[in-house]
């Protein structure tokens, strides 16, 4: 049997979408009655045999035109295998047995394309998620159109409980908003208009608590929504796209059997034909020879093989989509579901991201508005989280404004920042940069620092031309959830969870404590992250990677598998990760890691199932033990409960 989705035939579709779920019946029905009409009318009659050929029609119909394609192609598969094998037994008279063969392979065929399409169907539900057209406000007046139209920064109305239309920041009213659609997450979220449109940053710069997704839904109130994306840019549309394309990745099992059926094929149709003239050397009919020949080949056929991985790969991603969460294809999952080590990015994706400003204290001599107004400047250019936490602190808790007076900002990666304020050089970052810069730190501070690091704050000194004018230290704290996550995926098999962070060591080391890694490892620079997973790598051949795209995109992209968080509000993390989380809750992992898991498992049961029962089957039937029905019935059925066993898969829930 082979996989519609790599191959993307389409059939010629009488009875609508189901119309090879409705032969297959159709076979069976009339392999039923013609049976029916053969065993209680006592007088031979051509009745049952002309059924049986109706039957034969339907059930063979869509093989017979696939089996064809591939013919044609110098392509031996099971199509032909099973075209074959039914004209065979329609010639030793066998055409009942014939018919069961047509109808279960058929059947099986059809609930294949169900599981495929139910995949798709869920995923395509996406597609469903925008409304068609807009309510837009332009010059005090309303306007529908089509969101086609829709321009950036014109304003969109939302009524209560309808769709929104586009990305957006709102810009009048607040509501609650079901973001399910895209992120997963039940609960709807509280949604306020933004204070001000002056200076307004990019949407997914802007603070999460004012933005809207496309395809979510309002709650009771009415908002103002400024567009800030096109509709065929807006996340939900890429989302679509990307999951489009997930499919066409093969997984590693689905390669590897692909692999073996291309030997596996030719050499049971060798088989097979050699014991076509068995009775050149033992003592039976050719019709006898023919007759074993067939249930061999029946039984050989590999169609619960074929089936087994993609119908499990597709309803696990299925699955993880209805939850909001994006598995890009089938290695993605497989790999996943092999993983014991895990390495964690630090800041936004352990810790909540957003550093409260601990201490900002100058050393003794200097000035202490002019340090406030220095370190305002020059962090309000730079776009780390640390520098807006640091920035944003000061101006509410000192009340004071950046004035333009710094410049020339630039980012020593991992180390800190360097600017120009009144023309003189400043230096904010870790002890490195001021190593690097060849500036002095007295003891007094570093013990200072010292007290400060143990707590789990991450210290920051500036300096001034040559000198340390002060230090500031902010908090992150470890997500809410974070504590439990772990322990969840420790119980599920994840043996390793290691931090890799830029920031000091104590302070990876406080936060690992407290929420229960097995490592932290600190001061990393990004290319030190790549070292680290290269190390990793080498001990435990496959990690997994968690970040949020910031500072840790290399050593991601090195992963086995790269999760991204909050991938919904990041373009960068949606489109490199392997597996990206739309929202950005960190309790999602374990589901994911759970699901992957769980495929992996039907997968391999999959393959165990349909092996087995070709490796039981084949010496019996070459043994003449069973008849051709008895072959038939457990050979397809095989392949039945292989795709219902992946169905299973749609249903998955941690416990
Ligand atoms: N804009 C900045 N202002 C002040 N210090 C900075 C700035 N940017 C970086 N630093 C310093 O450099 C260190 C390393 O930064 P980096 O961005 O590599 O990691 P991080 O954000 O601390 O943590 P993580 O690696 O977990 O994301 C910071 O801990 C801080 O001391
Ligand atoms: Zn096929």
């Amino acid at each position: 049997m082979s996989n519609k989705s790599e191959e993307n035939h389409t059939h010629h579709l009488i009875l609508g979408k189901n119309t090879e779920l409705y032969f297959s019946i159709l076979c069976g029905v009339f392999l039923v009655s013609g049976y029916l009409i053969e065993k209680l009318t006592a007088t031979a009659s051509v009745i049952p045999l002309i059924l049986y050929i109706i039957s034969y029609g339907f059930g063979g119909y869509f093989i017979s035109i696939e089996a064809f394609k591939k013919v044609s192609k110098g392509e031996f598969e099971i199509d032909f295998l099973m075209i074959a094998a039914a004209i065979g037994a329609a010639y030793i008279g066998s055409w009942a047995e014939g018919c069961l063969l047509l109808f279960l392979f058929s059947l099986g065929h059809a609930l294949e394309h169900y599981a495929m399409d139910k995949a798709k169907k869920s995923i395509e539900a996406l597609g469903n998620l925008s409304p068609k057209t807009a309510l837009i406000k332009r010059n005090g007046k309303f306007e529908e159109i089509p969101i086609i139209d829709l321009k950036i920064n014109d304003v969109i109305v939302v009524k209560p409980n309808t769709k929104i239309a586009a990305d957006g920041v709102v810009i009048k009213g607040n509501s609650t908003i079901n973001q399910a659609p895209i992120t997963g997450e039940s609960i709807p979220v509280d949604k306020t208009s933004i204070s001000t449109m002056e200076n307004l940053l990019e949407f997914h710069e802007i603070d999460k608590k004012h933005t809207v997704f496309a395809g979510t839904i309002n709650g009771d109130n009415s908002i103002e929504v400024l567009v800030l994306k096109l509709s065929k840019d807006s996340t939900v549309a890429r989302l679509i796209k990307m999951v489009s394309e997930v499919e066409t990745q093969k997984s590693p099992t689905q390669r590897l059997t692909k692999k073996f059926e291309k030997w596996y094929v030719p050499i049971v149709l060798i088989v097979v034909v050699l014991l076509c003239f068995a009775y050149v050397i033992i003592d039976e009919s050719f019709n006898e020879s023919l007759y074993r020949a067939i249930t061999v080949l029946v039984a050989a056929s590999p169609c619960a093989l074929a089936i087994s991985t993609p119908s499990a790969v597709l309803s696990g991603i299925a699955r993880a989509a209805q939850k909001g969460v994006l598995i890009k294809g089938g290695k993605a999952l497989e790999d996943l579901g092999a993983i014991t080590t895990i390495a964690f990015d630090k800041t936004g994706t352990l810790t909540e991201g957003k550093p409260t400003l601990t201490n900002i204290i100058p050393v003794e001599n200097f000035d202490e508005a002019t340090f406030l107004q220095l370190v305002l400047e020059v962090e309000s250019l730079s776009n780390h989280p640390l520098a807006k936490a640091i920035a944003s602190a000061i101006k509410k808790q000192y009340n004071i404004e950046a004035k333009n007076e710094a410049s020339g900002v630039k980012a020593i990666q991992g180390k800190g920042i360097t600017a120009f304020y009144n023309e003189k050089k400043v230096f904010i970052g870790n002890v490195k940069l001021m190593k690097d810069e060849g500036i002095h730190i007295d003891e007094i501070i570093i013990s200072k620092m010292e007290n400060l690091l143990q707590n789990g704050e991450t210290v920051m000194l500036v300096a001034y031309v040559d000198k340390i004018i002060g230090f500031i230290s902010v908090m992150d704290v470890p997500r809410k959830t974070a504590k439990d996550t772990l322990k969840r995926l420790r119980e599920i098999g994840i043996k390793h969870m290691i931090m890799l962070t830029g920031d000091h060591q104590n302070v990876g080391d406080a936060i690992a404590k407290q929420i229960g890694l097995t490592e932290a490892k600190g001061n990393l620079l990004p290319e030190d992250k790549v070292t680290e997973v290269k190390a990793l790598l080498l001990r435990d051949k496959k990690i997994a990677m968690v970040g949020d795209g910031v500072n840790d995109a290399p050593a991601m992209a090195l992963s086995t598998v790269s999760v991204a968080m909050g991938a919904a509000g990041s373009d960068v993390a949606l489109e490199v990760a392997d597996v990206a989380l739309m929202s950005d809750k960190l309790e999602n992992l374990p589901f994911v890691f759970g699901l992957s898991k769980a495929s992996k498992r039907i997968i391999k049961q999959n393959i165990f199932i349909s092996l087995g029962m070709v490796f039981l089957l084949v010496p019996i039937t070459i043994l003449g033990l069973t008849n051709i029905g008895f072959a038939v019935a457990l050979h397809e059925g095989s392949t039945i409960v292989v795709v219902l066993n992946a169905l299973r898969l749609l249903r998955y829930d941690m416990e």
